[in-house]
């Protein structure tokens, strides 16, 4: 059930909103007692023994009351209503922003767990929806069970036999609504799933990014075909279903017209008898009429409750799973500028059910001041390592030490600070052109646009920006009117002048002149040479003939560290790093583009 969650939630986001509806529910709840005792009153005064005159003077006094007491509920339920108004918002809000934070938060080894990413992606796109619809159902169901308890407060007033009648006169309904909200529930966990394969498919229809491939490779009636076979068995899940929410609906409604039947029969009995005047009969009729649209809304919103608690259990298991995953936020500082990094037998895994062993007891030192490359084919592990250095992922077993003191020690925080990485799929900010740079450590303060316009013009960037409609305010999504791409190597060079402008004496490239024409390349390693002179630098990359004149090489084969030296040493043990080499200088010549 969905109750827990979202008056946990309520809570937070809105305590006094909360309590103002409750008290005005409350109140609500008495005045519809008082309507009815009221009406009592005014039955028997208009159904005396008297002339018909002095029966509506004796009514009078009563029907005064009733229509005060008629305004005041009218009032507190329009308090209802516009507490509600505020509570729902409110809860989406703040539902949505612990979801982010917990995202946030998490250690980047989460990310590459299926079954985390899996509950973080069912958390934000439905358990944030249904939090926000569990609110609005708790809301309506208590005001509809506020109403039932104040006509039978009313009745056990009158007469206990009344409220045994009411009871009576309800149950059929009661049992009816309850029937198909299990039956609904109970088939729930079939309609997420069909649900999900359907969306999954209908995404990729509508994606943007996946929009060029189907179209080139002619996937559009395969992408059809699978969205008809997934939506058509929802679609015949669904009709089931609701079939057998119908037979349950009518058998409730038959039984619930028997039951109105025998109550009338008993309430006849009960005048024939004299344990009750007709005043208290009819008050007892209106009850129990007016009651059955309050419980069958009452259970109605049970039934809501029950499904969206469902998916409100993906949402609550993502944020208390992820406080465990979150990174700590405590240790030693990271050295402001790192003397010798050492790994010392690391090995790392990638978690989840099918994770691989990426790196394997490697073990080797970068000294402060040098640049080095890691090399090796596909697969080989130099992305992991080098996010492993960047302290992105922690060893599996081994350690990393920062000139002696293992990372795991340091404030996480902080040691990120310390680091440029640009990687191999670096993120296209849908942001302004300026943004896209200045993310890179976006609180340095810059008031003369220096550092901004020196990285992009060691990047390139600045020529990307020229040809931009609006300049550096440009916006680079073209999710949004007015808003510009480029191409990858444009939005590459962006990236370059992001690590650039956040300067930090670890820097990390990953491949980071793969899309880049001839010219932006040499300019990027014309400037990871200016940077080079007082920083350490650990760059990624499959052009060998780049990296020749870099202080240390390590070739790493199958998550192992296989081969390392200089270039020379490396080429005079013609080992795995010299055949590779040759063999691109057979490909390129022996003269490529971007040597630093
Ligand atoms: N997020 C991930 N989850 C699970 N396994 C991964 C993940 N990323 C990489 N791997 C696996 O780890 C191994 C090393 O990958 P890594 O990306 O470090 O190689 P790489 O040498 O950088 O490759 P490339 O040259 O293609 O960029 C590979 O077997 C890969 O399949």
């Amino acid at each position: 059930m969905a109750v827990r969650p979202v008056m946990r939630i309520l809570r937070r986001a809105a305590p006094t909103s909360s309590l103002v509806i409750l008290a005005a529910q409350l109140g609500s709840g008495v005045a519809t007692a008082g309507l009815l005792l009221l009406t009592t009153d005014i039955l028997s005064s208009l159904l005396a023994t008297v002339p018909n005159a002095d029966r509506l003077r004796a009514a009078l006094p009563a029907l005064a009351m009733l229509a005060a007491v008629y305004v005041v509920k009218m009032i507190l339920d329009a308090a209802v209503l516009h507490a509600r108004a505020h509570l729902v918002p409110k809860v989406r809000r703040l539902a949505e922003e612990e979801l982010f934070h917990a995202s946030l938060g998490v250690e980047l080894a989460a990310f590459d767990d299926p079954g985390f990413y899996d509950q973080l992606h069912r958390a934000r796109d439905r358990g944030v929806m249904h939090l926000e619809g569990a609110t609005a159902c708790l809301v309506d169901a208590l005001s509809a069970a506020f109403a039932v308890a104040g006509a039978a407060a009313a009745l056990l007033l009158l007469h206990p036999l009344l409220l045994v009648l009411l009871v009576l006169a309800l149950l059929p309904e009661g049992w009816a609504a309850l029937h198909a909200a299990r039956l609904q529930y109970g088939g729930m966990p079939l309609t997420i799933a069909y649900t999900r394969r359907a969306q999954m498919m209908g995404e990729l229809a509508t994606q943007r990014e996946a929009a060029p491939e189907i179209r080139a490779n002619q996937a559009q009636e395969y992408v059809l075909s699978e969205f008809r076979r997934c939506a058509g068995e929802l679609q015949d899940h669904l009709v089931r279903l609701g079939i057998a929410e119908a037979r349950a609906t009518t058998s409730g409604r038959l039984l619930s017209g028997a039951g109105l039947v025998g109550t009338f029969v008993a309430l006849g009995w009960m005048l024939h008898q004299q344990w009750l005047d007709l005043a208290v009969a009819g008050t007892a009729v209106i009850a129990i009429r007016a009651t059955s649209g309050s419980l069958r809304m009452f259970m109605q919103m049970v039934h809501e409750l029950f499904e969206k608690g469902l998916y409100i259990s993906d949402y609550r298991e993502f944020t208390e799973n992820s406080a465990a995953l979150s990174r700590p936020r405590r240790g030693t500082a990271a050295p402001a500028s790192p003397g010798r990094i050492a790994l010392e037998n690391v090995g790392f895994r990638y978690p989840g059910e099918h994770g691989r062993t990426a790196l394997r007891d490697l073990t080797l030192t970068i000294e402060a001041g040098q640049t080095v490359a890691l090399v090796g084919e596909n697969g080989s592990g130099k992305t992991t390592l080098a996010k492993l250095l960047a302290g992105l992922y922690r060893p599996g077993s081994g350690r990393i030490c920062w000139d002696g003191v293992d990372i795991r020690e340091m404030d996480p925080e902080s040691l990120a600070d310390r680091v440029v990485m640009v990687q191999q799929h670096p993120i296209r900010w849908p942001r302004s052109a300026e943004d896209n740079i200045r993310l890179g450590r976006y609180a340095r303060t810059d008031p003369e646009e220096a550092a901004l316009m020196e990285a992009a013009r060691q990047a390139r960037a600045t020529e990307v920006v020229e040809t931009l409609p609006d300049g550096w305010r440009t916006l680079l999504s073209r999710e949004f009117r007015g808003g510009q791409d480029l191409s990858a190597g444009q939005w590459q060079r962006l990236a370059v002048a992001r690590g650039l402008y956040r300067d930090a004496p670890l820097v990390i490239w990953d491949e980071p002149t793969a899309p880049l024409d001839a010219r932006a390349e040499h300019a990027v390693y014309e400037s990871l040479r200016g940077l080079s002179r007082d920083r350490t630098v650990v760059m990624i990359t499959h052009r060998l003939a780049s990296v020749r004149n870099a202080d240390r090489i390590f070739f790493l084969e199958r998550g192992a560290l296989v081969e390392q030296g200089t270039h020379r040493e490396l080429l005079a043990m013609d080992g795995r790093y010299a055949e590779l080499y040759r063999l691109q200088m057979r490909m390129h010549g022996p003269e490529p583009v971007g040597e630093p």
